[in-house]
């Protein structure tokens, strides 16, 4: 009887530890979840938390698709908790327009995450947390250096500078290439080859140089972006749960390692740039980047000054985002002509009557060559291989669709819904070139393709779209001009994407055919 009643007294004493760990876990959820927000205003709906992991399991592998399904119950706005962290997920076009164009300086924030702050040393301009005044002039600085040593034929310092000559060769040198690797091997893995032509092209607008498709170190390099990407990824476990920052963990080491790399990579040629500068002959973005480092000083209106550091570091993140969108898209490209072989046919009937075969395509042809561009638009659409842009952050509280939302909160934009979204597109799973037509088929139709969503929006818009456009057009147009791209006979193309900063497909090899004879020259 006395071991009944202590065994009894044992038992209760548990039960009640266990109710008040439960009361107390039940309690902190509610009060993170019901959040007291100014009057006239909504909280942001989501699903509940679980404790210290939030809502991380639900995200899954494919946190992109995850969230497009979570927005169907929650709507455009909706906020997960991401281990301790909460982080706000847009969807909709009028909704992430009306964010980061209407209220642009107030999303315009990069969040202070872990990863971010390994890459560049912390001081890079896309991904440190830093904004206002300097990061707006780093932005101004790197903005016009790209213009002036791509677009600007009358700012450049010689005609060979500007980037539709440098496209225009590498894409020759390419064509050249996959023709020797069909002669020797009969096939070629075309993202081995295309990531260093297009790296070519970023290196000989920011460093003035050209690899070689057999530089060991060059190619280990460029193709580190899939393990950079993996760690860079929006969603990443270790930017929200602080414990793992500090476990063993192979991914995060090889994302330490790149980022060395990287930076050793460009330090080396930034050194180099500065024993040999001449004042009156710029060479290139290094040369301008250091001629601005040694004027410091911002503009004449502003007391605040630039590192030389935070200046010269902007040429690593030009060169780092100036390939791997590149030539992903490119990559893409390549998949959906060899999986839609009617449509490739469609595109090379399209060049031979606008440019025919004896000269190679310009960027001046876009506007005759449609239905190439509405192939470019549904690659970008259908892939959407950037599935959410770099993630974002409050700079104040502010009001969004009469939701409540704090300063400081990381904000994801899921572009992938965006251009998956039934309400805006018909079919949107189909691959379907035609939908950005006009009905003649004369002409890209403005208002469709201003819906893709690919290069974000607003303030932290990619810097580089204007020349990513060019280059997929010229790439894409001086191949399909020249080569009839196949799948191998047997070979069953894997289009599935893999998560990451940049979504790519599985490598394949493809085979090819000349179209007609070389021409001697480009
Ligand atoms: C098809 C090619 C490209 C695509 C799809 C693309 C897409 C993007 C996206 C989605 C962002 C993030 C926007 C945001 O966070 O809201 C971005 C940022 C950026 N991109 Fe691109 N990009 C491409 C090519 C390039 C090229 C060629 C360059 C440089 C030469 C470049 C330089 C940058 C920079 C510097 C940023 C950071 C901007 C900032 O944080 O203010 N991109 N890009």
């Amino acid at each position: 009887m006395i071991a009944l009643i202590s065994s009894f007294g044992e038992i209760s004493a548990t039960e009640v530890l266990i109710a008040f760990v439960v009361f107390s876990i039940l309690y902190l959820l509610i009060k993170t979840y019901r959040k007291n927000v100014p009057e006239g205003t909504k909280p942001v709906p989501g699903p509940l938390p679980l404790p210290l992991i939030g809502n991380l399991l639900s995200l899954g592998k494919n946190p992109h698709l995850s969230l497009t399904k979570m927005s169907e119950t929650y709507g455009d706005v909706l906020q997960i908790q991401m281990g301790t962290k909460p982080v706000l997920v847009l969807s909709g076009l009028e909704t992430i327009r009306q964010a980061l164009l209407k209220q642009g300086d107030e999303f315009s924030a990069r969040p202070d995450l872990f990863t971010f702050r390994l890459i560049g040393d912390g001081q890079s301009l896309t991904f440190s947390h830093e904004s206002g005044e300097v990061w707006r002039a780093r932005r101004r600085l790197a903005h016009n250096a790209l213009k002036t040593f791509s677009i600007s034929p009358s700012l450049a310092s010689s005609g060979t500078t500007l980037v539709e000559d440098h496209i225009s060769k590498e894409a020759e040198y390419l064509v050249r290439k996959f023709q020797q690797l069909i002669e020797e091997k009969g096939e070629f893995d075309p993202y081995r080859y295309v990531v260093v032509s297009v790296a070519n092209v970023i290196c000989a607008m920011c460093f003035g140089k050209r690899y070689s498709h057999d530089d060991q170190e060059f190619l280990d390099l460029v193709n580190l972006t899939d393990e950079f990407g993996a760690a860079a990824a929006s969603g990443n476990p270790a930017d929200f749960i602080p414990i793992l920052q500090y476990l063993p963990s192979r991914t995060m080491k090889n994302f330490v390692d790149i980022n060395k790399k990287f930076t050793a990579f460009t330090q080396k040629i930034v050194h180099e740039h500065y024993r040999t500068l001449e004042s009156n002959s710029i060479r290139d973005i290094t040369d301008s980047l250091i001629m601005h480092s040694q004027e410091k000083k911002l503009d004449a209106n502003s007391n605040v000054q630039l590192t030389e550091k935070k200046t010269v570091n902007i040429v690593n993140d030009l060169f780092g985002a100036g390939f791997d969108t590149i030539t992903t898209a490119l990559s893409w490209s390549l998949m959906y002509l060899v999986a839609n072989p009617e449509i490739q046919e469609k595109i090379q009937k399209e060049l031979d009557q606008v440019i025919g075969r004896e000269r190679r395509p310009k960027v001046s042809d876009r506007a005759q060559l449609p239905y190439t561009e509405a192939f470019i638009l549904e690659m970008f659409r259908h892939s959407s291989f950037l599935p959410f842009t770099i993630p974002h952050c409050t700079t104040t509280d502010t009001v969004l669709n009469g939701y409540f939302i704090p300063k400081n909160i990381c904000v994801l934009i899921n572009q992938w819904q965006v251009n998956h979204d039934p309400k805006i597109w018909k079919d949107p799973f189909n691959f379907c070139p035609e939908r950005f037509l006009n009905p003649e088929g004369s002409s890209v139709n403005k208002i469709e393709s201003e819906k893709v969503l690919i290069f974000g929006l607003g303030k932290r818009r990619c810097l580089g779209e204007a020349i990513g456009r060019m280059e997929v057009f010229l790439f894409l147009t001086t191949m399909l001009q020249q080569m009839e791209f196949f799948k191998q006979e047997g070979e069953k193309l894997d289009m599935s994407p893999q998560y990451g900063l940049t979504m790519k497909h599985k490598r394949c090899h493809l085979t090819a055919k000349l179209r007609f004879p070389m021409l001697a020259t480009a």
